[in-house]
This record gives structure tokens, C-alpha cells and sequence, in this order.
């Protein structure tokens, strides 16, 4: 069968849907409607609806959506249906943080290797990972049939460490270094800009101002 194409924004929002159906899951809450999924998500309910019918018919007018359906189809979408091995290079502060939050209990993505160019690093344990040397990279990648690789270098490194893990046969990326990457063709690379993300909050909030503004004014 031809794999479906679904735009970039509707797979952003799948997770989103994934996370609250998950705790409606473990809340044992059986079905939602695409009403209550709106307003806990602060979406619109027509927008969900139009999403998830991509993917057929789901829901039951009057009934809502089935729970745990919805995440099984959810999760085959985004290939989430097996775990996803990970790797992550750049043992510093951003790294160890990542290690020790555990997203492999609820999204089936696992850090299973860590790796840093400081020797002195080598052998040390985060989160029960021994922290590997970068010549281990491309032979653990190959072993533990690792599909990401999450950046959390400096900038200046950022490019260096893509470059391995394309080279070691990595097709998906996660970079937070504040750095625009080249990707490779056939490589998919997410950037997690924090500063970026501050810059255009302060953009917004003052464009909230000005709004709070007129509105006085009038
Ligand atoms: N996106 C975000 O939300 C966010 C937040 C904070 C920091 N950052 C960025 O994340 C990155 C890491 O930040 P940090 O505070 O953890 O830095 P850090 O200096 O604490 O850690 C960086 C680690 O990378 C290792 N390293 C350096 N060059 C390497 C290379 N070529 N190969 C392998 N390992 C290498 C270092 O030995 C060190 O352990 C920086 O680029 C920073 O700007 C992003």
C-alpha cells in the first residue's frame, strides 16, 4: 500500500493528541469526543475532527472516539508501534537532563547510548548509560539498530557530530545546539531551539500589549 501524506502540521499535532489520550487511557476513560479533546487541547474541535479523519472512520457521532483505538492508530502513524532506539552525543547539562527523563514509558522512544568526545567521561553512568567514546558511534548505531540521534553539543561541534551520525546511517536528527544544520538528502533533522523559542515569546507578549492597548483606547 502507498503511504499516506499527511502535512507536517497534523503529524506535529498527532503527539499533542497522544499525550492526553494516553492520560485518558491510565484515567481508564473509555471514550472522548473530538469536543472534549478541543477544549482540553485548546484546538478546535472541527480541526480534530478533519485530522483524525485522515486516518478513516474513527469516531461515532454522539459517541466520540475510542480511547485506546485511537492511540493504537495514532501510534502505527508515527511508527510508534515499536520502540525507536536512540542515541544521544553531548553528555553535558542538557544531555544528562535528557537521559534522565524517561520518555521510553509512555512514546516507545528509548535513549539506549550516550556518547561524548571527553575521555574523561568515557565510562561514567547517566540514568544506567555508560557514557561511550565518539569511535564507539558508527559500530553501537549498527548493533543497537539506533533510527535518532539527539545533538546536545556546543554550536560550533553541532555539524561535526550530524556529519557522524549520517555517516554511521542515521536518517532522523534531533539538534538542540542553536545552530542551523545541513541535512543530508533523505535525513530529517528537528531543531529544539530554546533561545529561538524565547526570542519570538517576547515578540508575542508584546504583541498581546499593544492589543491590551488599543483595546483600553477604544
Ligand atoms: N535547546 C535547548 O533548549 C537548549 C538549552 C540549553 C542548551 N542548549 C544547547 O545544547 C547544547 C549543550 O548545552 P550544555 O549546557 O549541555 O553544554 P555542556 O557544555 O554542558 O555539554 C556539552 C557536552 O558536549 C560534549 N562535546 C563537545 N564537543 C563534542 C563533540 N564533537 N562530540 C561529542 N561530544 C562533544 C562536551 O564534552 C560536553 O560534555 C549547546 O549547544 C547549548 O547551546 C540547548
Amino acid at each position: 500500500m502507498k503511504p499516506m501524506k499527511i502535512s507536517e502540521a497534523v503529524v506535529r499535532r498527532l503527539p499533542i493528541y497522544l499525550r492526553y489520550l494516553n492520560e485518558l487511557s491510565l484515567s481508564h476513560i473509555q471514550t472522548v469526543s473530538s469536543q472534549d479533546l478541543g477544549e482540553k487541547l485548546d484546538l478546535n474541535p472541527a480541526q480534530i475532527r478533519k485530522d483524525l479523519a485522515y486516518f478513516g472512520e474513527f469516531g461515532r457521532k454522539g459517541v466520540g472516539y475510542n480511547v485506546d483505538y485511537l492511540i493504537e492508530k495514532i501510534r502505527q502513524i508515527l511508527k510508534l508501534d515499536k520502540t525507536m532506539n536512540v542515541a544521544l552525543v553531548g553528555t553535558g547539562n542538557l544531555g544528562r537532563a535528557l537521559c534522565n527523563y524517561n520518555m521510553y514509558i509512555k512514546d516507545n522512544m528509548k535513549i539506549v547510548a550516550v556518547f561524548d568526545a571527553d575521555q574523561s567521561k568515557a565510562g561514567s553512568s547517566i540514568n544506567h548509560l555508560k557514557v561511550q567514546p565518539m569511535q564507539e558511534l558508527a559500530d553501537t548505531v549498527r548493533k543497537l539498530d539506533i533510527a535518532v540521534g539527539i545533538i546536545t553539543v556546543p554550536a560550533g561541534e553541532a555539524q561535526n557530530v550530524a556529519d557522524q551520525f549520517v555517516a554511521a546511517g542515521i536518517k532522523g536528527l534531533l539538534n538542540f545546539a542553536p545552530v542551523v544544520l545541513k541535512a543530508a538528502p533523505g535525513v530529517r533533522i528537528h531543531n529544539a531551539d530554546f533561545t529561538a523559542e524565547l526570542l519570538s515569546l517576547a515578540y508575542y507578549m508584546d504583541a498581546h500589549e499593544d492589543e491590551r492597548e488599543r483595546e483600553v483606547k477604544s
